[in-house]
């Protein structure tokens, strides 16, 4: 595509934006970062046609975190993070933490008195290591540069990661410590890590912090992240939104190599490749039908190079069953030392007794057999242990170490109501009585039964809602989720097809109704 034409699809874009109620600026901004990450080869993509869904995704992701970052821009954060970096350490001081072992030498002894963490900025002005694992940050005004060596971090994840002054003065170090090393004396108060306490994290915590910009982790999470750094084959069951994702990408960030994803839907890939690379800066792309030849050649030959830059593959389980150019790709990254580890999400998919059952979910067990010495973490938030004992037959990893947290949420509650002879009526009741205005998804068992209870409850009780299923348009789906996100309608009347993946904490809500339909089954947060 032209200059000429790429102007036009931009203008198309932006008017798109607009017309979704978002505002030119962020759209703008937005569009950039879109056309940054597709590349020279993907600018044939940037058509309304093709990316229209995804640039609204993608921006109404960027709105959504903006109220967590002070504002967008990484450069900025990155300067404000270096000026509370300098403060918390003092000007003088430089102790070289070797995260590396092989790195130190005279018997273990730290070799030299200077601590450095750099994240590196395009100004250039920054200390050039020739070492290119280092977060590179240069002091404001013009001190000596601090850098933490890590091993494996790709120079261009540490370019564009941002630690940001509110991210490390937020975090309690009891909670950033899994092996609470130290004791936290402001009872739990978020605050300044000292620079002694962030010398006490090892990478794994530094990365949850640093990266993620969480303040602590969620139960199992760091025997997770650790067990698989220590290419231990894994299986994780964890609640539905409890934090599996950071299990396998946080190791991902801190070896050399790829770490390949296999995930059932395009959308949660979708969902997941602009978290990484938009929000976290970590490079990470994908592998699917929805490409076009000359993008799907782009990551093939990215991942020929002598170390690809991309830390996270992310495929469908379709790509790999009998897929002769991806298993030679596997094959060309396992030679190199550059296969890192296989992750299987949403791992149900693979046993015949999981409520989901995916056959090319079935096959995967060649990467075991094929690949033996490179570890490989199953994930799921739904596996009794009959499911979870075929799972691990079936992935070849049959000792593997399990991580498992009960799955029964205890901040939910079940209610089982059996249907008046106005069954709509009733329903209006129950969210009017005990739910106004609280936000919640009623299940309907048809497309045309979104769209009747919808407009029932709009019409006769007033419940703002609006109806989602698959036969929308994508761009409808996306104004749908977009109100609901927002809080300007409260129920979403839907099919099974919403609701996967969603990440929004103030639902309280579910009401589906009993196969038989006798009964309404209410889920209540
Ligand atoms: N340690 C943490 N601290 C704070 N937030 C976290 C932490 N770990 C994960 N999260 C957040 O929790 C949300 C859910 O995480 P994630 O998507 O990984 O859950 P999941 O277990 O994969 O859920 P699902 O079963 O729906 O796939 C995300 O917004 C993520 O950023
Ligand atoms: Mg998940």
């Amino acid at each position: 595509m032209d200059e000429h034409d790429l102007e036009l699809e931009k203008v198309k874009l932006i008017s798109l934006a607009v017309e979704f109620g978002f505002d030119e600026y962020s759209a703008k901004k937005c569009l950039d970062r879109l056309i940054e990450l597709y590349g020279e080869e993907g600018r044939d993509f940037i058509r309304v046609e093709y990316c229209g869904d995804d640039f609204l995704a993608a921006l109404a992701e960027s709105m959504r975190d903006t109220e967590d970052w002070e504002n967008d821009d990484f450069q900025a954060m990155e300067s404000e993070a270096c000026g509370a970096l300098a403060e918390m350490l003092d000007k003088d001081i430089k102790i070289r933490v070797e995260r590396n072992e092989e790195r130190k030498d005279n018997g273990g002894v730290i070799s030299e008195n200077s601590v450095q963490v750099i994240l590196d900025s395009s100004s250039g002005d920054s200390e050039k290591d020739d070492d290119d694992d280092d977060f590179v940050i240069p002091r404001k005004n013009g001190g000596n540069s601090i850098t933490i060596q890590s091993q494996g971090l790709d120079r261009r994840s540490s370019k564009r990661t941002s630690m940001s002054e509110e991210c490390i003065s937020s975090v309690t170090p009891s909670s950033v410590s899994s092996s609470g090393r130290f004791s936290d004396k402001t009872n739990n108060e978020p605050r300044t890590l000292t620079y002694e306490e962030l010398l006490h994290l090892d990478d794994i915590e530094l990365a949850n912090v640093v990266v993620f910009g969480n303040r602590s982790f969620r139960p199992l999470q760091y025997k997770a992240c650790k067990a698989f750094r220590e290419q231990n084959d894994c299986f994780i069951l964890m609640p539905t939104g409890g934090g599996k994702s950071l299990c396998y990408q946080l190791p991902a960030i801190l070896q050399p190599g790829v770490t390949i994803v296999i995930s059932p839907l395009l959308s949660l890939i979708q969902d997941q490749i602009f978290t990484l690379n938009l929000k976290f800066a970590i490079p990470s792309t994908f592998l699917n039908s929805q490409q076009t030849p000359s993008q799907s050649a782009a990551v093939f030959e990215e991942l020929r190079r002598v170390r690809p830059s991309c830390k996270l593959l992310y495929v469908t389980p379709e790509r790999i069953a009998g897929n002769l150019p991806f298993q030679d790709i596997l094959k060309c990254l396992y030679r190199k030392g550059q296969l890192a580890g296989f992750v299987v999400d949403e791992a149900h998919c693979v046993s015949q007794w999981g409520h989901d059952f995916r056959p090319d979910y079935r096959v995967l067990g060649c990467l075991k057999r094929n690949f033996p010495s490179v570890p490989l973490m199953a994930l799921t938030a739904t596996a009794t242990e009959k499911v979870r004992e075929d799972i691990l037959n079936a992935l070849a990893i049959p000792r593997a170490l399990v991580l498992e947290m009960s799955f029964d949420r205890p901040n939910l509650k079940y209610e089982v109501l059996e249907k008046s002879k106005e069954p709509l009526k009733q329903l209006g009741r129950l969210l009017l009585d005990r739910f106004k205005n609280l936000c919640g998804i009623v299940y309907c068992l048809s497309k045309s039964e979104c769209a009747e209870v919808s407009k029932y409850l709009n019409e006769k009780c007033n419940v703002k809602t609006e109806y989602y299923h698959a036969g929308l348009a994508a761009r409808q789906r996306i104004a749908v989720q977009k109100k609901w996100h927002a809080g300007e309608v409260h129920v979403v009347c839907a099919t099974i097809a919403f609701g996967m993946g969603i990440d929004k904490p103030d639902v309280m809500l579910f009401v589906c109704p009993e196969v038989r339909c006798s009964q309404y089954n209410v889920k209540i947060n």
